[in-house]
């Protein structure tokens, strides 16, 4: 009782709005709406009442009452969670423009110095053509995305009055800038760790894939979303995939629903809760499964719910590219053999395999300035408009999963990075900032995996080293 006259005292200090539209919630205690009894409204209850009562209905009584208490507790520590978030957020938001400042103050004064090695080294081409300016899509509250007509663009081959080949060719005779190092800004969208945030405020992501053949991709992905510091990761799988993935750990959940009749609605009903959204790990290519898959990211981008599509799910881009053609949240990661049907089936002719990073930017530009993180040798992530490459140092080791591991990372940073304050990632497109993030940090789980398993490195060994890859790169 001391911590509900608390909780109430706190609230009627700090009189807040409801909304509790994206948030988990404690269903009990917000349907029941009956306020907290106080002495004025509580009825008085006389020696004679209780006399007449029976002991199983004073305990009923009992019983509802410190349910009633406890729901109220838990809906005004909601609210109160609700509000402290809020300040923190705009706090966040305060010290991130001071640090701008300070950065320009500085870099006015002083000559940027390399890079440590210990960090990647990110080759930064970037646009600095007048007429193709550098946009990026708003950024969006977590809590409220903009509408959909605020992140769709069409496909446009080129700047207005510019033919793509001088777009490929300036930016690209820019060269590197390693000074422009993208990790200060990954780290910017990384959110602190509070004991004020409540389960599911640094992430909850959904994994749409899982299927009789392939039940360790979505578990790769979704096992990596947490690891990185999601706090909720949903599985969306077929009926007979999902004992499976869930024996493989309790910390997912799991729902047997892909190839279910009403499976379209029945992960629609989740979306409102899902921060982003990666599309393809282990889904197979069975129809009805890329036609749930289609729709449920149709669905998504009204939402304007972050969409990674990997794996399988670019087999279904490569056969209906209209299907996130244009989506400024949206962000494909096919390695080589995906990216050459991608090529070839937007471009009806076949790949010259000789300039990746060329191909690459006419495939963004084509697919309306898409994020697409070409995986290889060296990761190339474009949106048509700017380029960085991932160089970090991994290793020979190319066992199966390494994409589910990159992909899975992908949901989580590319959420972060939407929900950070736009100045967070000083006006690059949030997408790119999320994809070097994940490609780093995939590729030094690769290499600290390596060092310890050499030729027997598997994708689990390189999820038991995302913690220590995560510090490495992003917190120390
Ligand atoms: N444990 C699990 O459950 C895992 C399940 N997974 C799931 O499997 C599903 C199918 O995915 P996928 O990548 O195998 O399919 P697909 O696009 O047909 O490629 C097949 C052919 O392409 C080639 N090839 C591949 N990479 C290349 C490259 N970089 N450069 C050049 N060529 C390359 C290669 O040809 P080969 O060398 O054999 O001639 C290969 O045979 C998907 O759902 C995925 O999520 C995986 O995540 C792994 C872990
Ligand atoms: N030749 C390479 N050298 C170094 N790293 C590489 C190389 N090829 C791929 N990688 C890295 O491995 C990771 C996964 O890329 P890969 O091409 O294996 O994806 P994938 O085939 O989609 O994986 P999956 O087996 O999950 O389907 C990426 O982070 C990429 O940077």
């Amino acid at each position: 009782m001391n911590l509900l006259k608390r909780a109430t005292f706190i609230f009627s200090e700090q009189p807040l709005s409801l909304a509790l539209g994206s948030f988990p919630t404690k269903q009990s205690s917000l349907t029941k709406t009956n306020p907290p009894a106080t002495s004025s409204s509580r009825p008085r209850r006389s020696k004679k009442r209780f006399a007449n009562m029976s002991l199983e209905k004073l305990m009923e009584k009992f019983l509802e009452q410190s349910m009633e208490a406890e729901d109220n507790f838990y809906r005004l520590e909601e609210q109160r969670l609700q509000a402290e978030d809020k300040r923190r957020e705009e706090e966040h938001s305060r010290e991130l423009q001071m640090l701008q400042m300070l950065g320009q103050i500085f870099a006015g004064i002083s000559t940027p110095s390399p890079a440590p090695q210990a960090t990647p080294q990110p080759s930064c081409i970037s646009q600095t053509n007048p007429t193709v300016p550098l946009t990026h899509p708003p950024c969006g509250n977590r809590n409220h995305p903009p509408a959909l007509t605020e992140f769709a663009s069409h496909s446009q081959p080129a700047g207005p009055g510019l033919l793509m080949e001088e777009v490929i060719e300036r930016s690209f005779s820019l060269g590197t800038t390693a000074m422009d190092s993208v990790i200060p800004l990954v780290r910017k969208t990384i959110p602190p760790l509070t004991s004020k945030k409540h389960k599911g405020q640094d992430g909850r992501i959904g994994i749409i894939g899982g299927c009789q053949e392939y039940t360790g991709a979505p578990f790769f992905a979704a096992i990596s979303a947490l690891k990185v510091g999601a706090d909720l990761s949903h599985v969306f799988c077929t009926k007979d995939a999902a004992p499976v993935i869930k024996s493989y750990s309790p910390e997912l959940i799991v729902h047997p629903v892909l190839d279910g009749p009403n499976a379209v609605e029945e992960i629609e009903k989740w979306l409102p809760r899902l921060h982003s959204l990666v599309v393809g790990p282990g889904l197979g290519r069975e129809e009805m499964l890329l036609k749930n898959a289609k729709e449920i990211i149709e669905r998504s981008k009204l939402r304007g719910i972050p969409i990674i599509i990997d794996a399988d799910g670019l087999w279904l881009v490569a056969k209906e590219p209209s299907v996130i053609q244009g989506y400024q949240r949206g962000i494909l990661t096919p390695n080589f053999m995906e990216f050459t049907r991608l090529y070839e089936a937007m471009h009806h002719e076949p790949l010259d395999s000789t300039d990746h990073k060329r191909s690459a930017q006419q495939l963004s530009i084509a697919m309306g300035h898409l994020t697409l993180v070409l995986k290889g040798e060296e990761d190339i992530i474009t949106d048509g408009k700017n380029m960085l490459t991932c160089n970090q140092e991994g290793s020979g080791r190319r066992c199966g999963g390494q994409g589910d591991l990159l992909s899975g990372s992908l949901g989580v940073f590319a959420h972060w990075a939407f929900s950070s304050p736009p100045d967070a990632a000083k006006g690059m497109n949030p997408s790119l900032v999320a994809a070097f993030g994940a490609t780093s940090l995939t590729r030094q789980c690769n290499r600290q995996a390596f060092h310890k398993h050499s030729r027997s490195t598997t994708t689990s060994d390189m999820i038991q080293e995302i913690s220590s890859a995560f510090k490495k790169l992003f917190e120390s």
